[in-house]
């Protein structure tokens, strides 16, 4: 398979190149040259054994399948649920699909258990050496670490917004005692720390000197591995549902509406916003128009400029690059996204629904799960179970559980009056020494961090 850039200037490249570079040349994120069809699936009786046939339909001859089972297998051999990524019946109608049985407690986990040893494998292969570098507003940040940690050909610099996250998410982070890896606060909002990333990949210097990769979604192959997920819980369900999707740099969301393209049993999506309601805005009103960040319960989605819809966007454009790279750039220097009234109609309407909840909502949530179930779930999978709440009708819906409670511990104990508690593994997390430092919201300053910590420059 080749995959194409969404900015249409940047070279074609196969599987590998594609998960080295994380980003296109031109600033733009690579896409699969077409969709295919989902594979046979009727011998898939784990979730390894859907994994290894939906990615080998990406991946092709880039990786040996013997190896590309091993690696899945390990991937999925760190996670705490015999079904890796379970489906929990929680009334008649509504399912929670739990992404968060894996070692640092988010969906996050799904995708980086496997891409951290993609990149293993690719560098050994190769007998080269990368430095990652990502944004996070709290999950992706300790999920790529715990990917790649202690990983020998690789240096990861992850910045994540000074006080912004939740302490557990902080910890989880700047806790990690590997030389490879390195948690920076940056003063600023996700937003900014996403912009310094994007920033440091187009300077093509930088980028070349320090063989710069990316684990955000951003990368292509964290995309890859979420299809696989949708396609399991579709299959499951005997019949066409909908997925409700806590959404923020719409990757997940995005995961799904390509397994529906593959042809898994999807029938709509909801996309469930907390206060930053940037795409509830645009799937509602037509309204892409980026506001300030506000803090919320549900850090992880407090991010108004939400990097994979620039994948949909190319798609709306009928694949064009040019209009694409056009478009973003008007909405970079405007604020605003303006998108033609049938694009819109083709590609959101009967596909995509949207609602948005703010804290208090979200802490109503949480307390009516937890009376009605006796269920913790997150502030984040809450604005998904409202959406789902107000939204489904009488259709199946499933919705996707994106963290453990325990990772918001505080939030959840304001709705319920119980704290959630830490599995085993990361009982000790509060007596752990932190190590992290705080920068800047500098280009410069950021870039001599990295080249401060870089094995590859
Ligand atoms: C717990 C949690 N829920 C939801 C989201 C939003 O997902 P996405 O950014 O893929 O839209 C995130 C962050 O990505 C997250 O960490
Ligand atoms: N919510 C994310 C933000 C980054 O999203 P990504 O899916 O592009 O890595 C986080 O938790 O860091």
């Amino acid at each position: 398979m080749r995959f194409v850039s969404t900015r249409g200037d940047a070279p074609e490249l196969g599987f590998t190149d594609v998960l080295l570079a994380g980003l296109a040349a031109d600033g733009g994120l690579y896409v699969p040259e077409r969709w295919p069809e989902l594979p046979d699936l009727s011998s898939a009786t784990s979730y390894v054994d859907t994994a290894v046939a939906v990615i080998e339909t990406f991946v092709g001859d880039d990786i040996a399948p013997d190896d590309l089972r091993t690696l899945c297998s390990d991937a999925y051999g760190t996670f705490r649920h015999a079904a890796t990524c379970p489906l929990v019946q929680i009334d008649d109608r509504q399912w929670l699909l739990e992404l968060f049985h894996g070692p640092t407690l988010a969906f996050k986990d799904v995708a980086l258990q496997l891409v951290g040893r993609m990149f293993d494998h690719a560098l050994a292969q190769r007998g080269e050496r990368l430095t990652i570098v990502g944004a996070t507003s709290g999950d992706t940040g300790s999920a790529a670490i715990d990917g790649v940690k202690g990983c020998d050909n690789v240096d990861i610099v992850i910045l994540y917004p000074a006080g912004r996250t939740s302490d557990v998410q902080r910890r989880q982070m700047t806790t990690v005692d590997s030389p490879n890896a390195h948690a920076i606060a940056i003063d600023g909002n996700f937003d900014d720390c996403q912009d310094l990333v994007k920033a440091m990949f187009n300077d093509a210097a930088f980028r070349d000197e320090m063989r710069l990769s990316a684990v955000n979604s951003i990368n292509w192959a964290r995309v890859m591995a979420q299809v696989v997920y949708y396609v399991t819980a579709s299959r499951a369900l005997d019949g066409t549902s909908t997925f409700c999707v806590p959404t923020g740099n719409f990757g997940n969301v995005l995961a799904g509406w390509i397994a529906q393209r593959m042809g898994a049993p999807i029938a709509d999506f909801i996309v469930a916003s907390n206060s930053n309601d940037i795409l509830t805005r645009f799937i509602n009103d037509a309204d892409m128009t980026a506001r300030e960040v506000v803090p919320t319960l549900s850090p992880s989605m407090d991010i108004q400029v939400s990097s994979n819809f620039e994948r949909l966007l190319f798609e709306m454009n009928g694949r064009d690059g040019g209009i694409t790279a056009e478009q973003l750039g008007r909405f970079r220097s405007s604020g605003r996204l303006d998108v033609e009234a049938d694009q819109r109609t083709d590609f959101i309407d009967g596909t995509f629904r949207a609602a948005r909840y703010d804290d208090e909502a979200t802490l109503a949530e949480i307390g009516r799960i937890h009376a009605e179930t006796g269920m913790l779930v997150d502030p984040h999978t809450a604005t998904g179970t409202a959406a789902a709440r107000d939204l489904a009708g009488d259709r199946p819906v499933v919705s996707l559980a994106t963290a453990h409670p325990a990772k918001f511990p505080d939030a959840v104990e304001r709705a319920t009056g119980v704290r959630p508690t830490l599995p085993p593994h990361l009982a000790d997390l509060f007596d752990r020494p932190e190590r992290t430092q705080t920068l800047p919201n500098d280009l410069a300053t950021v870039q001599q961090f990295v080249r401060s910590v870089s094995r590859a420059g």
